[in-house]
């Protein structure tokens, strides 16, 4: 277990409240936030969980959170969810687990989103962490091509993008929603709201990794303790 993550994870908890609607965010953060909930739920509290993939449905129901059908709820409470990489503006990169395009249908729709990170996570300009945008699979070598025009006309430059393959090697990988990734290695990326308007308009990307105005609250683990970081946007 990392010390860091489940110090972040269990300060997520603080945010949580009786009778709320939680989006469960992806990744191995995620998962141990959702464990932590789990011992909270078998203590008596009570919330409804909306995964943002399968496999963080299968441990929400391991862990025994009622989950509710995003399709029958009018509001979503708060999200918690980990990151790739996180800037001092809180705009993050996420999507190293294939699951960005649910988890960004989640955390838009949620009144709040806390992230959940430990401090490898953080820096001072997006790039390092390859960017992962979700594509329709037809035609994707010509919106490949879209997608490197639109990153280097937003300033990142030598942008490489690898079509990310599945762990058995079996092909690509396809997403939850039946759609492929694209890693884009971009090193900076000095606009990311530039960049991220621009993915945007590009019709065969189904969504983008570039998490922009979303995150509300930045949890940072350490190994003794975890820092939480709230932005405030009036
Ligand atoms: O698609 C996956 C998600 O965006 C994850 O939340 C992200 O990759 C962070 O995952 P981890 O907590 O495992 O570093």
């Amino acid at each position: 277990m990392n010390v860091a993550k489940e110090n972040a994870a269990i300060a997520a908890l603080e945010f949580v409240r009786d009778g709320m609607i939680l989006g469960l965010g992806s990744g191995s953060t995620a998962e141990i936030f959702i464990d932590q909930l789990g011992e909270r739920v078998a203590g008596g509290l009570k919330i409804q969980g909306i995964p943002t993939s399968a496999r963080t449905a299968e441990c929400a129901i391991e862990a025994g959170i009622p989950l509710v059908d995003a399709d029958k709820v009018e509001k979503i409470d708060l999200t918690v969810d980990g990151a790739d990489e996180v800037d001092p503006a809180f705009s993050l990169i996420k999507g190293g687990g294939a699951c960005l395009l649910r988890e960004k249908i989640i955390a838009h729709a949620s009144s709040k989103m806390v992230v959940i990170v430990d401090n490898a996570k953080l820096v001072d300009t997006l790039g390092a962490f390859p960017l992962p945008i979700e594509v329709d699979p037809f035609a994707m070598a010509l919106t490949a091509e879209k997608i490197y025009q639109a990153l280097k006309d937003t300033g990142c430059r030598e942008a490489q993008t690898v079509l990310r393959q599945a762990k058995d090697k079996s092909g690509p990988l396809v997403t939850d929603g039946g759609h492929w990734i694209l890693d884009s290695k971009c090193e900076l990326i000095p606009s990311p709201v530039e960049t991220a308007r621009a993915l945007s308009q590009i019709p065969g990307v189904m969504e983008h990794g570039l998490f922009i105005d979303l995150a509300d609250v930045i949890i940072v683990g350490e190994v003794d303790h975890a820092k939480v970081m709230e932005l405030s946007r009036d």
